[in-house]
């Protein structure tokens, strides 16, 4: 597995106006998708592209366009929908598809409880979004699911990670064709699994559903 920290001054600007508790929610989105299209720069670094001829008004030349199959964007729902539209602003072309996965509060252990991807994913660039990446459980499950249906290139756009989830990503990825790209390694978890000092309930925040 590889990990990037995208360590840009609008980058870590943004997402300390994210972190703040005071920042209301329809801030939060707007916030959470200027960070993705930030995030999505460097995560599509390695998108597949290729050659093409072109007739610009003065002369013919050649370019690049995004390769078939169409890379695919998968959001964990819930709070991963707060990524999708600036990611699909960088790739307006690519297929989304969607897993809905739960983080049980007390045992921290994930679970599905959507699933609408794709059955074949042999030989597709497969971008997952999940703002936070914390014990590591979620992301390693929905991640194992797209490399078993044949995705062969998955990158993970996270807001942030503690280094617990990074590890146990490498522990359970090793040797898989995985990259995590994020704006921050956090310091740690706290005992109810949440990243320190984080910003909270990423899907509470983005949703107002906070109480
Ligand atoms: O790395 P982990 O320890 O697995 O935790 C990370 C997950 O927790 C949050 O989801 P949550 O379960 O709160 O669902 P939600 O997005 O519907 O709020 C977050 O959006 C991640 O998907
Ligand atoms: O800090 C955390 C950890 C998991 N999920 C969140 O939304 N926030
Ligand atoms: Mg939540």
């Amino acid at each position: 597995m590889r990990l990037q920290i995208v360590d840009h001054p609008l980058v870590a600007h943004k997402l300390t106006t994210l972190r703040d508790a005071r920042t209301d929610s329809p801030t939060f989105r707007r916030l959470a998708d200027e960070l993705v299209t930030l995030l999505a720069y460097e995560a599509t670094r390695d998108v597949r592209v290729e050659e093409v001829g072109i007739r610009t008004p003065v002369t013919e030349t050649t370019g690049v366009q995004l390769s078939r199959p169409r890379p695919l964007v998968v959001p964990i729902i819930r709070a991963g929908l707060g990524m999708l539209e600036g990611m699909v602003r960088l790739l307006p072309t690519a297929e989304v598809g969607f897993l809905g996965m739960i983080r049980d509060e007390e045992t921290l252990q994930a679970s599905t409880y959507a699933n609408r991807m794709p059955d074949d994913l042999s030989g597709r660039q497969v971008y997952v979004l999940d703002p936070m990446l914390a014990t590591g459980g979620t992301l390693v499950a929905g991640i194992k699911e797209l490399i078993r249906r044949g995705a062969d290139d998955v990158t993970a756009l996270c807001l942030l990670a503690a280094p617990e989830g990074v590890e146990v990503m490498e522990r359970e990825l090793a040797g898989t064709p995985v990259t995590v790209v994020t704006a921050s390694v956090d310091e740690r978890l706290d005992e109810q699994g949440f990243i320190v000092p984080g910003l909270g309930d990423a899907g509470d925040r983005m949703y107002g559903t906070a109480g």
